[in-house]
């Protein structure tokens, strides 16, 4: 469990799409247990919804019309694969309860799957709530701030929330792009003074980011990257 997140666990691979990640996470968690299922399920899902990732990625690029070098990009960044579960309300709480609070989140991007249960809820750019249903044949692609602010603000970093409400438990794996570099920093075709983009943002460093969102300050801004290095 987290503080402040009530009946609500996960557990996180740090870079679940490669197997000796997962193999390790497994012998370290279960050590008495045969985990070739478990390695080979939570790796499998990882490994493609990684791939979904990189193809997204690549196309905002190619979208934006920046040229990056492939390896480089790839190797800037790590992949978090969290699986968490959310709890059904009890009886003397309210029918639906918001179980994690409207965010934005920090990294490129954040590949959503939702089992079977509903919870994901998605702010439209007019602010109206839109409650994203889960498919067994869809997945849910978010871009966090890193994206937006890399893209000079183009790329629009949706708030979202989880509700839960009924009586199922609601299970998400999760597959988050996270950046490993040093900086990060609108390339300089995605800043045009004279053409209405000045540069939106300062560069600034994603763990000490990271580290004003959870700050009691971070806390009191709901656009916490244009409070932290906004220009
Ligand atoms: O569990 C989910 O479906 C999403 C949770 C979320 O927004 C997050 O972990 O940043
Ligand atoms: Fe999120």
């Amino acid at each position: 469990g987290l503080p402040g997140l009530h009946a609500y666990e996960s557990l996180a691979v740090v870079d679940g799409p490669e197997p000796g990640a997962v193999q390790a996470f497994a012998d370290l968690m279960f050590p008495a247990a045969d985990n070739a299922a478990f390695c080979e399920i939570v790796h499998g899902a990882a490994a493609r919804m990684a791939e979904l990732e990189w193809a997204v990625r690549r196309m905002v690029r190619e979208g934006l019309g920046v040229a990056v070098d492939e390896a480089e990009a790839q190797s800037a960044l790590w992949h978090l694969f969290r699986m968490s579960e959310y709890g059904a309300p009890t009886a003397d709480e309210r029918a639906t309860e918001v179980r994690f609070r409207s965010h934005q989140d920090t990294n490129w991007l954040s590949v959503v799957c939702q089992h079977e249960v509903e919870g994901l809820e998605m702010q439209a750019r007019d602010g109206r709530w839109v409650l994203v249903r889960p498919s067994p044949a869809s997945l849910v692609v978010m871009a966090g701030n890193a994206l937006r602010a890399w893209s000079n603000d183009r790329v629009h970093a949706p708030f979202h929330r989880i509700s839960v409400g009924g009586d199922a438990t609601r299970y998400s794996a999760i597959l988050f792009s996270v950046p490993g570099g040093p900086t990060i920093r609108a390339p300089d075709e995605l800043v045009d003074e004279a053409g209405g983009h000045p540069r939106r943002f300062r560069d600034y460093d994603y763990d000490e980011f990271v580290r004003f969102c959870v700050s009691e300050e971070g806390a009191r801004h709901e656009d916490k990257l244009k409070a932290y290095c906004g220009v």
